[in-house]
């Protein structure tokens, strides 16, 4: 015996199965799966007429019969992670980490992916080819051969201006010393000048101005404008790195500057080419300066990708924060690149920016990152410093959906101590926001334009509010494109989300989602044979114990009947046969 309840919402089908001991609706409940209740209650979910008619029943659920062979589709790590810490013990918040020379043989990206990484970021800025070629060869390896599930993200290098010494180390600019930076190109270093690499750079430069260089590494005065080239003085010392980026200031201000620059460039273009010939999932778009760049990328995409690569616009420019609500909607993800952004704004500004950012990520429903600079100490040393700590668990407590390493893993010598710190942090954080229930504190904007999609977006939130009332071990969601997943994850559920698709780019994408353990399943057009057959498994596994409930969410739309869109809700627990 089992409690089953029926939504019915224009053609929808919700169904709680389970032993409910809370109130749903805020309707009282016995807390025993076995009594007869029937109730309704009208609770409405747009503008238009419509309306949820919420009837609760007993029903009576067929005993399972025998298993049947087949895979649950679960990465190795999450499968380990679940058998050892249960369910609520699943990370929810997702680890990106840039491939460099100090993580880029076999055995190490193994030692990455067993640890926790679920993005590997390839940044185009560096390194040939070939070498990247080879990177996301033996990450496809990994996951054919030895069932791990990381997907691979590349970086634009971007249209940016940056200017360089020449030499391959850093050198020092002293107080009062006087500097070149020419547009001049030639071999080598020449003392106390800086090549500059774009030819307008000093346009609409006057003598007084400042140059910051790398967000404060150094300062210098402009003297006068030789050229296309300015004589400057160093009035703040400090170091030069290579490939080091600027921006101008004038009377306390930083001087907007809009070059007149692609936002990708050849080279990006033969780098995107590249990535898609490579199968990857992900392309983070550097210096994004409006929606057009991202829109006119993803079109290109559809039309010659036959998987559905995601593209990430990465915030790190002044008018990318300016454009940031049209950029966020165009893009299937955004990436708060805080290197270059310290660059371009005042560094105190960036921790309110972070905020706002994911506030408006969470908003329109785009997964976010928070990048650059997280451990930045472990670059050279073992441990973080305390502060460096209160960073990442800051960006865990404004739910960000993923938390990136750059130097850390792509040069450090410790990068598999940072990735560890990120976990366990993450992990202790996540931990107080459920003791906290800070989920509730946030708001929701209606996403939907159709009716479908305003359907599937309240389904995801009240499945949620069920869940965590409910106090159910896990979600299910059966998901084609994954925007059922994703809505569920918007959400913030205490219990984590297993999103079941037979789409491989769909699990490979909603690896980057909060919460959710992507995972390739060989799904029908028959909704109850899919949950059978894959709690079955998850049982069979030894995954699921005895007292533990589950919310089943599904959009699986049968091909036969497409123009009614099955949508459903369920809670089962050992008292439903089936499990
Ligand atoms: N593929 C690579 N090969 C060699 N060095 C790398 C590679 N990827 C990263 N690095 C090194 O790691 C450092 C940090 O990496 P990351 O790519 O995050 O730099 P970044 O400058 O912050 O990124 P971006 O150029 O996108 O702003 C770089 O300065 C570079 O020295
Ligand atoms: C990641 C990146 O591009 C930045 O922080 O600038
Ligand atoms: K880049
Ligand atoms: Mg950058």
């Amino acid at each position: 015996m089992a409690v089953m309840g029926d939504l019915a919402l224009m053609g929808t089908k919700i169904k709680l199965i389970g032993k409910l001991e809370k109130r749903v609706f805020g309707v009282p409940l016995s807390s025993s799966p076995r009594f007869s209740v029937s109730q309704t209650r009208n609770l409405d979910v747009s503008k238009s007429r419509t309306a949820v008619r919420a009837v609760l029943q007993v029903e009576k659920i067929q005993s399972s019969g025998e298993l049947k062979e087949g895979s649950l589709g679960f990465d190795v790590v999450s499968e380990r992670e679940l058998k050892e810490n249960g369910f609520l013990g699943l990370r929810k918040t997702k680890l990106v980490c840039t491939i460099g020379p100090a993580c880029s043989s076999l055995d190490e990206l193994e030692k990455l992916a067993i640890a926790g990484m679920n993005v590997a970021r390839l940044n185009m800025c560096h390194n040939s080819r070939e070498w990247h070629q080879d990177v996301i060869w033996k990450i496809k390896k990994l996951n054919q051969e030895k069932g791990y599930c990381v997907s691979v993200m590349i970086d634009t290098e971007g249209n940016q201006i940056q200017v360089d010494h020449g030499s391959s180390s850093s050198v020092k600019a002293e107080e009062d010393s006087i500097w070149y930076f020419t547009t001049e190109k030639f071999e080598g270093s020449r003392p106390f000048t800086i090549q500059a690499n774009y030819e307008g750079f000093s346009e609409g430069v006057n003598s007084g101005d400042e140059i910051v260089i790398d967000g404060g590494m150094a300062t210098f005065e402009v003297i006068e404008k030789v050229g296309n080239g300015l004589r400057c003085k160093c009035t703040d010392p400090g170091l030069l790195l290579p490939r080091a980026k600027l921006s101008f200031w004038r009377d306390g201000k930083l001087l907007g500057r809009d070059y007149d620059l692609p936002t990708l460039s050849t080279k990006d273009w033969s780098d995107i080419v590249f990535g898609i010939s490579e199968d990857i999932d992900f392309i983070a778009v550097s210096f994004v300066k409006d929606a057009e760049a991202i829109t006119h990328l993803r079109d290109y995409l559809t039309t010659t990708s036959s998987k559905a690569i995601k593209v990430l616009a990465k915030i790190e420019s002044l008018e990318s924060l300016r454009r940031l609500e049209e950029i966020v909607e165009a893009s299937d993800g955004i990436m708060i690149a805080r290197g270059d952004l310290g660059v371009e704004i005042p560094l105190e500004q960036i921790p309110s920016v972070q905020k706002d950012i994911t506030y408006v990520c969470r908003q329109l429903n785009k997964p976010v990152i928070v990048a650059s600079q997280l451990l930045e100490s472990m670059v050279e040393y073992p441990t973080p410093t305390r502060a460096e700590v209160a960073d990442v668990s800051e960006a865990v407590r404004q739910y960000a959906d993923a938390l990136m390493l750059s130097g850390e893993s792509a040069i450090g010598s410790y990068g598999m101590k940072a990735l560890s710190v990120l976990r366990t942090t993450s992990t202790r954080m996540e931990q107080s926001c459920r003791e906290e229930n800070r989920q509730t504190l946030l708001h929701q904007r209606k996403l939907g334009a159709s009716l479908p999609d305003q359907i599937a977006e309240q389904i995801c939130n009240c499945a949620v509010e069920m869940a965590d009332n409910l106090g159910v071990d896990a979600i299910f969601v059966y998901t084609r494109h994954g925007k059922m997943a994703s809505l569920l994850s918007r959400n913030r559920p205490n219990p984590p989300i297993f999103a079941f698709t037979n789409d491989n780019s769909t699990q490979m994408a909603l690896n980057l989602q909060w919460g959710v353990t992507p995972l390739l399943a060989d799904l029908s057009d028959d909704m109850e044979g899919n949950v059978k057959k894959t709690v079955e498994l998850i049982k069979a596994k030894g995954m699921i114990k005895k007292d533990e409930a589950i919310l089943v969410v599904s959009d699986i739309i049968p091909i036969s009947t497409a123009q009614t869109i099955f949508q459903s809700i369920q809670v089962k627990n050992h008292q439903s046969h089936c499990l």
